[in-house]
């Protein structure tokens, strides 16, 4: 793969074949930026989006769909008759991550702070934010610049008071707080709000956080707005569309089609400059082959930046430490982004890896989660590693598209375990997104054939990895945390029926983790019994005799298969493994002194007696897999909880009569309703349509909203237990 150039994009229309023109200023930011021409999405969705249409908009990742709405929304909201004043909102955008959110934000301050006029100390500036926006001939008066609203920003209603913004760009949460609060209701002037974007409105949707965040926002902006929803993976949202009060919306869907020779044309659902590959290889040989790919793609591609998805935070902070000790890659530059780290340094994190002057001698690469994988404008991404298959199939397309944007080229991989992960090439053929075989990288770095047992190099980076590992105590801490993490993700796939744990062995996944032992846990100590039970049954049948050459074969052939290899824990003292930071090693030996005098000074029956209690704690905790038996089948008994309590409030319902805290709750909100209409507030044919739908739909929306009321208590005090998975907001 050559170093990616801006070859044969897609491109659409010119820009001056828009009517009515695009404004001079607008055009001046685009000329600046070096855009000569629209991309298809561009071109299908400024004309329209300027008119009065909502547009719910299709697009592959890297097209250019920031744009599509970033422009009209300034074109409508500057060409206005009546100027907005300060702090009357204009516009709302949301986008599910703060990371996504905030480069929104920098494309709008862009074009508003291109109308800013260099400093003049004798201007009067004060007076001039609610005049109308100039011309790129008369730069006199600044247009307010937008404002950001995600975690981190920091005294919101003070920067927006002091800028007077009118459009307003954040994460559901934290926009929905901005606007609701009591301050924000007193601030924050709603009433001529023009425009409502959600970016990856299918991630928005589905998310019943986050989607709880939107409705509640929607409702308190006005109804004779603007609405468009934009995603590369929309189809699979298009139900969740439906009633959230977008009118007659236009559908612009771009399509890609790939032709092959002698094939006819194919739909496809990734950029058609996108090299989108997978590599199977053994769980044992998955960090092998990742440095291998790191390694290959340098020397033979002169790839210069790398994305590297993994699927916990856990995953991303271990790896990032592990891999940056690994000798052969000591000239890569390593950045780790999830979602535990604290926003300011996601921000630093982000930017420095955005900024960092890599080329193949000093190549950069981004360790992540999920909270990178969609929107997030990484320019000149050479190849995109998925070290973990992403649990939600729709974020494959969105992560691989991380490279081969805006036509440039790119490179995807996708790592799967040999055996049943092989199945998902066909899944995600089946979703137009077809994968090209990457071939298993030998030790000097050329494509070879899989080798028929473990890679004996896999066996030596083990060896490489816990070399550092045994350095610093709170690596074997990370290692064990991650290895934990990704098992429990490993569990939440959506394609359940390709990712079973059952299917995973453990010895061989921690063989690629490092890791010095195997963690306790419960479904370890199952997979250990019944691979005890299944080599004694082997053992037996070997022993039967007969054809002793033939079962002996037999049984190593299954023991290759199930890539059950001989693991050794590390031998040491974990009493004296240390930590590097003296104040943690301190109090470790702290309590361990404490553990040891408790346990001299206890008499042998207590002793035992701590033991039998330890044993039963120890036979008490259950396996995932009976934690979700046991969840299913609260949730059935709930379900028909449920069913009854719905009879009975449509009898009741019937008769007129009151029925506890539902209705009421039901009768609040009719009642606030009939206020709104009361009013005056005037509602067009499709709305009353809408409330029709809305009364059949009512009694799942109240039971929703009571469930999700719990779930947010919930959730609160779970909270500070301080979660693996990501936080995308
Ligand atoms: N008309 C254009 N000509 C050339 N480059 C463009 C044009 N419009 C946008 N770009 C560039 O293309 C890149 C991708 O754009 P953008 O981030 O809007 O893609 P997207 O469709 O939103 O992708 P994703 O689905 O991943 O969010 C950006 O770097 C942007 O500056």
């Amino acid at each position: 793969m050559d170093r990616p150039t801006r070859t044969a994009p897609a491109f659409g229309a010119s820009w001056s074949s828009l009517n009515p023109p695009l404004s001079s200023w607008i055009m001046d930011v685009i000329n600046k930026n070096g855009f000569t021409k629209m991309t298809p999405v561009q071109s299908g969705t400024i004309p329209r989006a300027i008119k009065n249409q909502d547009c719910v908009v299709e697009a592959v990742t890297g097209s250019g769909k920031t744009l599509s709405f970033v422009i009209p929304v300034l074109e409508r909201i500057t060409k206005r008759d009546r100027k907005y004043k300060k702090g009357e909102l204009a516009a709302v955008v949301i986008a599910p991550t703060r990371e996504l959110a905030s480069q929104i934000h920098d494309v709008f301050h862009q074009f508003l702070s291109s109308l800013i006029p260099p400093e003049d100390p004798n201007e009067n500036q004060a007076s001039s934010s609610s005049s109308p926006p100039p011309s790129s001939s008369n730069k006199k008066a600044p247009y307010p610049l937008p404002i950001l609203v995600t975690s981190g920003t920091s005294n919101p209603y003070e920067t927006f008071q002091s800028l007077g913004s009118n459009i307003l760009i954040g994460t559901p949460g934290r926009l929905a707080s901005f606007l609701l609060s009591p301050r924000g209701l007193s601030i924050v002037r709603v009433s001529e709000l023009d425009v409502l974007v959600l970016d990856e409105a299918d991630r928005l949707l589905s998310s019943p956080d986050h989607r709880r965040d939107i409705e509640r926002i929607m409702k308190h902006l006005p109804k004779q707005r603007r609405t468009h929803l934009f995603s590369a993976t929309m189809t699979d949202a298009v139900e969740e569309i439906i009633g959230l009060g977008l009118r007659n919306p236009v559908r612009i869907v771009v399509n890609l089609k790939e032709k092959k020779k002698g094939e006819d044309a194919k739909e496809r659902r990734t950029p058609t400059a996108l090299q989108n590959t997978y590599m199977i290889c053994r769980h044992a040989e998955k960090t092998l082959q990742l440095v291998r790919i790191l390694q290959a793609e340098v020397q033979k591609a002169e790839a210069a930046k790398f994305v590297v998805f993994f699927s916990t935070c856990a995953a991303v902070d271990y790896f990032y430490r592990i891999l940056s000790r690994i000798p052969d890659l000591s000239k890569y530059h390593f950045t780790s982004l999830h979602g535990d780290l604290p926003p300011r340094i996601r921000e630093t994190a982000l930017a420095n890896f955005i900024n960092h002057p890599s080329s193949h001698l000093s190549p950069a690469i981004l360790l992540c989660t999920d909270v990178a994988a969609r929107g997030v404008d990484f320019p000149d991404i050479d190849v995109v590693i998925q070290y973990d298959p992403p649990t939600d199939p729709k974020s494959f397309s969105h992560r691989a598209g991380r490279t081969a944007r805006a036509g440039r080229r790119g490179k995807a991989v996708v790592l799967l375990g040999k055996g049943r992960e092989e199945d998902y090439i066909d899944f995600l053929n089946i979703r137009k997104i077809p994968l090209t075989k990457q071939a298993y990288l030998d030790s000097s770095l050329n494509d070879s054939e899989e080798p028929t047992s473990v890679d004996p190099e896999a066996l030596k980076l083990l060896r490489q990895i816990r070399k550092s590992v045994l350095t610093d105590r709170e690596l074997a801490d990370k290692g064990a945390k991650a290895f934990v993490s990704s098992l429990r993700a490993y569990t939440k796939h959506e394609a359940s029926f390709i990712f079973r744990l059952q299917d995973i062995d453990f010895h061989a996944l921690a063989i690629s983790y490092g890791l010095l032992r195997l963690p306790a846990m419960p479904e370890i100590k199952d997979w250990k019994k019944k691979r005890e039970a299944y080599l004694k049954r082997m053992r037996e049948k070997k022993d039967e005799g007969g054809q002793e050459e033939d079962a002996e074969t037999q049984v190593e052939k299954e023991m290759n298969e199930k890539e059950w290899l001989d693991w050794q824990d590390e031998e040491i003292d974990w009493d004296k493994f240390s930590y590097a930071s003296k104040s943690r090693e301190q109090s470790r030996i702290l309590n361990l002194n404490k553990k040891k005098e408790q346990f001299l000074i206890k008499s042998n029956e207590e002793l035992i007696e701590i033991q039998a209690k330890k044993k039963l704690k120890l036979q008490m905790r259950e396996s995932w897999s009976e934690q979700k038996e046991r969840k299913l089948k609260k949730e059935e008994r709930h379900d028909k909880i449920d069913k009854r309590k719905q009879a009975q409030w449509e009898l009741a319902q019937n008769n007129g009569e009151n029925l506890g805290p539902i209705a009421s709750l039901r009768a609040i909100k009719k009642q606030k309703l009939n206020l709104k209409n009361d009013d005056g507030d005037e509602k067009d044919d499709k709305d009353e349509d809408e409330d029709e739908g809305n009364d059949q739909i009512e009694w799942k929306s109240l039971k929703k909203e009571i469930k999700s009321e719990k779930v947010e208590k919930r959730n609160l005090k779970k909270i500070d237990k301080g979660g693996m998975f990501d936080d995308l907001d």
